[in-house]
C-alpha cells in the first residue's frame, strides 16, 4: 500500500490547520451560543474578553490530530483509487479515473476519517465553547483544563461511548460531503488543465479552495446539528438524538438555523483546502 499520500496528507492537513483554526473557533461559537450577533461581534467580544489567544483556544490539540485524520483521508482516499482504477497518483494525470470513481474513493476516505476525527473534534469543540478568559487569579477555573483533562473527564463521566458522542451526525456530515470534497477538485482541476498535463499551482490553488467551500456548503446543515450534539448537555439542552436536535433546532429558531456558520466556514475553508491540496500535491511530486 503507497505510504506517501499518508505523509502528504498529514504535513498538509497540519498546514492547512493552522491558517484555519481562528475561523473555526468564531464559527464553532455561533453554532452553539446565542449571545453573539454574527461573526464581527463575535470576533470582537472573543479579542476584547480574551486576546488573540482566544482565537487558538484547542489548536494544539487538532494540529496533531487533525493532521492523522487528514492522512487518513488522503491516504484512504488514493488507496481506494488504486484497488478501483489500478492507477497510482502518478499515473492519474495521464489516465484520470472516472467522476463515480472519484466520488466512492471520497465517501470511502471521508467515512473512515469521521471515525478517527469523532472524539478529537468532540474535544475541540467543547475546549472552544469554554468562554472563560484565560485563567485570573481568584476566576472560578474553565471546566476542562486543556485536551487531556477534557478527554479524562468525559471519559471518567461517560466511559470510552462519551467520546464518540455526536459521531453519527459526522460520520453522515463527512461521508457524502468528502465525495463531493474530491469530485470538485478533480472537475476544477481538469477545467484549467490540458489533457495528461499536470495541473499549475495557481489551478490547485483555486480548486482545492473551491472544492473545500462546496463540501463545507453541503456539509454545514449536519455540522450544526454534529456540534450540538457534542455540547448536549452542557451549555445546550439534552436532544434525544440526531432527529430530535434537527426538530427541535428548527422549530425553535427557525430553518436558517441550518445555515448557521456557513459564511464563516466558507471564508475559512478557502485558504485551508487551497493550501492543503497545494501542499499535498507538490509533496507527492516532489517525492517522484
Ligand atoms: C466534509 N467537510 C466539509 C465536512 C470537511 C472537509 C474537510 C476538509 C478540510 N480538512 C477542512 O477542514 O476544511
Amino acid at each position: 500500500m503507497p505510504a506517501e499520500e499518508f505523509v502528504a496528507g498529514w504535513i498538509s492537513g497540519a498546514l492547512g490547520l493552522v491558517l484555519g483554526h481562528p475561523f473555526d473557533t468564531v464559527k464553532v461559537r455561533l453554532q452553539t451560543q446565542t449571545t453573539y450577533r454574527g461573526i464581527v461581534d463575535c470576533m470582537v467580544k472573543t479579542y476584547r474578553h480574551e486576546s488573540l489567544l482566544g482565537f487558538f483556544k484547542g489548536m494544539s490539540f487538532p494540529i496533531a490530530s487533525i493532521a492523522v485524520v487528514n492522512s487518513v483521508l488522503f491516504g484512504v482516499y488514493s488507496n481506494a483509487l488504486l484497488v478501483l482504477t489500478a492507477t497510482s497518483h502518478q499515473e492519474r494525470r495521464a489516465q484520470p479515473p472516472s467522476y463515480t470513481h472519484v466520488f466512492i474513493a471520497g465517501c470511502t476516505g471521508g467515512f473512515l476519517q469521521a471515525y478517527c476525527l469523532a472524539p478529537f473534534d468532540l474535544i475541540k469543540v467543547r475546549l472552544q465553547n469554554q468562554t472563560e478568559p484565560r485563567a485570573k487569579p481568584g476566576s472560578r477555573p474553565p471546566q476542562y483544563r486543556g485536551p487531556v483533562h477534557c478527554a479524562a473527564s468525559i471519559f471518567q463521566a461517560e466511559g470510552p461511548r462519551g467520546l464518540f458522542r455526536g459521531a453519527w451526525a459526522l460520520t453522515l456530515r463527512d461521508t457524502p460531503t468528502l465525495g463531493i470534497y474530491f469530485v470538485t477538485y478533480e472537475w476544477l482541476c481538469r477545467q484549467f488543465t490540458l489533457d495528461g498535463q499536470t495541473p499549475s499551482s495557481g489551478t490547485v490553488l483555486v480548486a482545492g479552495g473551491f472544492a473545500g467551500i462546496t463540501s463545507w456548503v453541503a456539509a454545514t446543515p449536519l455540522d450544526v446539528i454534529k456540534s450540538r450534539m457534542q455540547m448536549a448537555g452542557l451549555k445546550q439542552r439534552a436532544y434525544g438524538g440526531l432527529l430530535d436536535c434537527m426538530v427541535s433546532s428548527a422549530r425553535q429558531e427557525g430553518l436558517g438555523v441550518f445555515f448557521r456558520g456557513l459564511t464563516i466556514n466558507s471564508a475559512r475553508a478557502f485558504p485551508v483546502n487551497a493550501v492543503t491540496f497545494l501542499s499535498y500535491e507538490h509533496l507527492l511530486l516532489s517525492w517522484g
